[in-house]
């Protein structure tokens, strides 16, 4: 991931209620000659679901990084709970967090170790009593003092996503959360991510190849495919649209170019 700070004066911050969780507008991004994002626009309501699909290199991790103002968008705008990025991104950082299984934490602190170190950074009040509760709520006692390069990668799920909720995030950006799990812990981490958002009205973006995973999170699911959105809409209004019963299936008929309503 290539880190890139703006020079741009920072615009006024509107934080009003009503702003959206994510606001994109136009965005472009351009690696020398490949266009990862390509003029995409889009809005995530506050306290939803949004799903990213497409497939390998269709633009996912660089909207997501460009969300976050780790990378520089080549042209458009990005705005995080009202506040543009990434002029603004002192204002939102400790609001919002992340999690994907390819960011390893340094594998020779202990789980407790490295959740001390991201809570001290995000400035969490009562950390001691923080990395308590989400020790219970994740079950995460049995290994807390133990290397966090000696997990399992269903372990490291768990401190990856109590690191990404320590700081009780407004916004949640999710890079496959549940990649290599078994089905019964990938279940049991979206029964997480569920009651996180009903019990904070916490808005979650989550990028995914699991179609059912998806159907059952998301409240809507935007498309990507190089770099573009190819539709963006509720799981059963887009099903609808190309005639499909699953989510599965539309997505292979985007992948392999089927028309809308072609289906079946
Ligand atoms: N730092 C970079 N430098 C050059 N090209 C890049 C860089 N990061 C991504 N790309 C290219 O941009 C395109 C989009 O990549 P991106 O990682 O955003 O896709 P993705 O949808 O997340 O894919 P996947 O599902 O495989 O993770 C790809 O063609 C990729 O090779």
């Amino acid at each position: 991931m290539t880190l890139e700070i703006a020079s741009r004066p920072a615009p006024p911050a509107t934080d009003a209620p009503a702003a959206a969780a994510i606001e994109v507008a136009h965005l472009v991004k351009v690696y020398k000659t490949t266009r990862a994002v390509d003029d995409i626009s889009f809005r995530v309501p506050r306290a939803s679901i949004t799903g990213l699909l497409g497939g390998n290199g269709a633009g996912k991790t660089t909207t997501i990084s460009m969300i976050m103002g780790l990378v520089l968008p080549s042209s458009g705008r990005v705005r995080v709970l009202g506040h543009e990025m990434p002029e603004r991104r002192a204002d939102v950082l400790g609001r919002i967090n992340f999690e994907s299984p390819y960011v390893d934490m340094p594998s020779r602190l202990t789980v407790r170790q490295n959740l001390i170190v991201f809570g001290k950074l995000y400035a969490v009040k009562d950390l001691p009593g923080r990395i308590a509760e989400l020790a219970a709520d994740l079950d995460l006692g049995e290994f807390l003092d133990r290397a966090s390069g000696k997990l399992s990668a269903g372990q490291k799920t768990r401190v990856a996503l109590a690191k990404a909720l320590i700081n009780r995030p407004e916004l949640l950006l999710l890079d496959e959360p549940t990649a290599s799990l078994d089905p019964d812990t990938a279940d049991w981490i979206r029964s997480h991510l569920e009651t996180y958002r009903k019990q904070h009205g916490a808005s979650i973006l989550l990028a995914s190849h699991n179609m059912l995973e998806v159907e059952r999170l998301c409240d809507r699911v935007i498309i990507m495919k190089r770099g573009r959105i190819e539709d963006d809409d509720s799981p059963s209004a887009i099903m609808a649209r190309y005639n499909r019963a699953t989510l599965e299936e539309v997505f292979l008929d985007v992948a392999r170019g089927r028309a809308a309503g072609s289906g079946r």
